[in-house]
């Protein structure tokens, strides 16, 4: 359904700029960048951008979007869904879904299940664990973004990749891909489990959750997967930090495109700290857990100086029924790829971070660090992957207007002062002021 259509007068947020301009937008792409006028925007149709944010579209480097197998928490088609009404145009999707994704043929049914399905640019990460890593070492890994093993936690003691050298070693010394690791010790976290379990039996409060899964574990494991990974001279990508501790161990003086070790940040743990289990529950329990009000500070000074290069949400829906149990059975990991724009908007409200960062930590790095062909810029001859924002134009989070199949989101009765109005999904104008278009799939992305 491609259409022309010109954003007129509007804040282009792009390469660490602010510039107002027109964008013109042609048969899937960015065409032209510039005061346009005359016979170009005839035919098109027009945009008022006047007062307005034009950002290239989000690209969440991670996501849970639980397809196949769990689609009671989410599916592609619901939760890439609330991801372009939030603004996020792609994402990629990690391996922990039923069946896992252990094999080409799973990461090839999900790849045509998306083509059927999502609103969203679409990757998938191929899982790695004990079980299938040799066949893993066999492979052209080029065809996939990177190999993962975060979520597979179904095999016994030790036997996490982030918690077992020998397999890291294996995997490390022979893997040509990106390797994104889950990085938590498993053997800290069993021990903890055990001293709090002694002491509260089946239901520990929730506030003991960051203790249990420690910033101690955290560290321990990033520490050791950063030496294999010196030692092999391999490509490693920490997920999803929590702690201020493990930031010190990344660095900061060479560029993205030269970095073999990167990490990210998720924006819960930019938004969230340990003082608001208290309020939430295990609504906010994820794993890792969210940390202290001093790791919360010591992250986003990470990102504004660039030992965190990226981003992402580590959505992970779960039912309400499936949260709201005692400590050791309610599931961990809850929806934000809806929101995670808005809480970038809403800290650049407070003073803390820039427009111009957010743009590059949410789309330019992300297309950076995985490769991602023609995506997360505003420039002409890139697909018209763009999201509008209002600054001005205050909302709360209700279940009226929450767009995941779970129904429930920690941020209910959050105001946010920002609003995506319009979502372009590779030249489509796919939602408008809360609406959305018919149904047009995105695209798998494509890597250099
Ligand atoms: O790594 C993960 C997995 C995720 C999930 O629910 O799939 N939930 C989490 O809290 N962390």
């Amino acid at each position: 359904m491609n259409q022309s259509i010109v954003i007129k007068n509007v804040n282009i947020v792009n390469e660490g700029q602010i510039k107002s301009t027109d964008v013109f937008i042609q048969n899937g792409f960015i065409e032209k960048i510039g005061n346009l006028s005359g016979e170009i925007t005839k035919n098109a149709e027009i945009i008022d951008g006047t007062g307005k944010y034009l950002f290239p579209g989000i690209i969440d480097g991670q996501v849970h979007f639980r397809e196949p197998g769990l689609t009671h928490k989410g599916d592609l088609r619901t939760e890439s869904r609330a991801a372009v009404s939030g603004g996020t145009t792609s994402f990629i999707d990690m391996p922990n879904t039923v069946p896992n994704v252990l094999t080409t043929e799973i990461i090839d049914e999900k790849f045509r299940i998306a083509s059927e399905k999502s609103w969203a640019n679409y990757s998938f990460f191929l899982g790695v664990n004990n079980d299938n890593l040799d066949k893993v070492l066999q492979m052209d890994t080029s065809q996939f973004i990177g190999v993962s093993d975060d979520g597979l936690y179904f095999t016994k003691k030790g036997n996490l990749l982030a918690d077992s050298p020998d397999t890291m070693g294996k995997l490390f010394s022979n893997c040509k891909s990106i390797i994104a690791i889950h990085s938590e010790m498993e053997q800290v976290i069993e021990e903890n489990e055990e001293i709090y379990r002694a002491k509260y039996g089946e239901d520990v409060p929730i506030a003991c959750h960051p203790l249990i899964r420690s910033g101690e574990g955290c560290y321990q494991s990033t520490k050791r997967a950063i030496a294999i990974t010196e030692k092999h001279k391999a490509r490693l990508h920490i997920l999803h930090l929590t702690t201020e501790a493990e930031t010190h161990l990344f660095r900061n003086d060479i560029p993205l495109k030269e970095k073999n070790i990167t990490t990210e940040v998720s924006v819960q743990n930019l938004w969230f700290s340990d003082k608001d289990y208290q309020r939430l529950g295990t609504l906010i329990k994820w794993n890792p857990a969210i940390k202290t009000e001093q790791d919360r500070v010591g992250l986003l000074r990470a990102l504004l100086d660039d030992r965190i290069d990226i981003i992402t949400t580590d959505h992970a829906p779960h039912t309400l029924e499936e949260k709201q149990k005692p400590y050791f059975q309610s599931m961990s990991g809850a929806p934000m790829v809806q929101h995670s724009l808005y809480i970038m908007l809403e800290l650049y409200r407070q003073g803390l971070i820039t427009l111009e960062k957010i743009a590059e930590k949410m789309c330019h790095n992300v297309a950076i660090l995985y490769g991602i062909e023609k995506r997360g810029f505003i420039r002409e001859g890139y697909f018209a992957d763009l999201t509008l924002v209002d600054l001005n134009s205050p909302w709360t989070v209700a279940k009226e207007n929450i767009l995941y199949k779970c129904g429930w989101s920690p941020l209910e009765g959050q105001t946010f002062q920002s609003k995506v109005t319009h979502t372009f999904v590779n030249g489509n104008l796919v939602y408008k002021n809360g609406t959305f278009s018919e149904f047009i799939p995105g695209q798998r992305l494509e890597f250099n």
